[in-house]
């Protein structure tokens, strides 16, 4: 998730979270045309229904993916399986392993992201513990999670002017519905059904999503 090679990198990046569930070889073949469509910062694997072993699985088929494009692999809710697959790190919210937990499974380099809802203190200790993110949502209506909160383009723009952790929006994001939010500055996008589903399907909701970041 770091910086592009490119001189002047876009300030916002998209970050693509799989689908709920998914056939493993049908979705290897869609993720790597939508890897192909253009810039794509990180990966989370989430499949909050599946057993270990199914999340396994998929981590050592998309992973290599992943990495090949140059996109940082991350495991929802899971440090122990991130760490088992060798992943780039692990995303956890308020009711998974503590973030301390989580970093000190992971060591200091893996990449560790918070949930932060709608909540600055939250996203204050987040950050002052070390998150490499924190993320805030959710910022639209969506069927892919039930959130609790929902974030406001306010807490995203105080965050941008006042702190320097990497902030991340989530929750109903689209390329039709996003702009407004990307004018008030996270660093990444973090969408599921919007690119999963988009009506053009994942390759063209990608290419979408880096015109607009980069304005072109
Ligand atoms: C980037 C990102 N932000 C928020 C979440 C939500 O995490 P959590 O609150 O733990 O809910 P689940 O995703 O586990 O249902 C996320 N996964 N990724
Ligand atoms: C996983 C998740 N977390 C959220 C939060 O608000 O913390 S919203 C959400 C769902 C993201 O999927 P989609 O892009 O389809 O809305
Ligand atoms: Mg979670």
């Amino acid at each position: 998730m770091a910086g592009r090679s490119e001189d002047v990198a876009p300030a916002c990046r998209l970050y693509l979270i799989t689908p709920p569930a998914f056939e493993l070889i049908a979705f290897t073949q869609t993720l790597k045309a939508a890897l192909g469509a253009g810039d794509v910062a990180c990966i989370q694997l989430r499949l909050k229904d599946a057993d270990d072993d199914t999340v396994l699985r998929a981590g050592e088929a998309l992973l290599p993916l992943a990495q090949d494009a140059g996109a940082a692999f991350l495991v929802n809710d899971r440090p122990d399986l991130a760490l088992k697959l060798g992943a780039d790190g692990a995303h956890v919210g308020q009711e998974d392993m503590p973030y301390k937990d989580a970093r000190k499974l992971l060591g200091p380099d893996r990449i560790i992201g918070v949930t932060c809802h709608d909540s600055r203190h939250m996203a204050m200790e987040a950050g002052e513990a070390g998150a490499d993110y924190v993320a805030f949502g959710a910022f639209f209506p969506t069927a892919t999670k039930e959130a609790k909160t929902q974030a406001s383009l306010d807490l995203v723009a105080w965050w941008a002017e006042v702190m320097t952790v990497p902030q991340v929006a989530i929750g109903g994001i689209t390329v039709d519905n996003c702009r407004p939010l990307v004018a008030a500055g996270p660093d990444f996008l973090a969408v599921c059904a919007g690119v999963w589903n988009h009506p053009d399907g994942p390759a063209a909701a990608v290419k979408a999503f880096e015109r607009i970041f980069t304005n072109s």
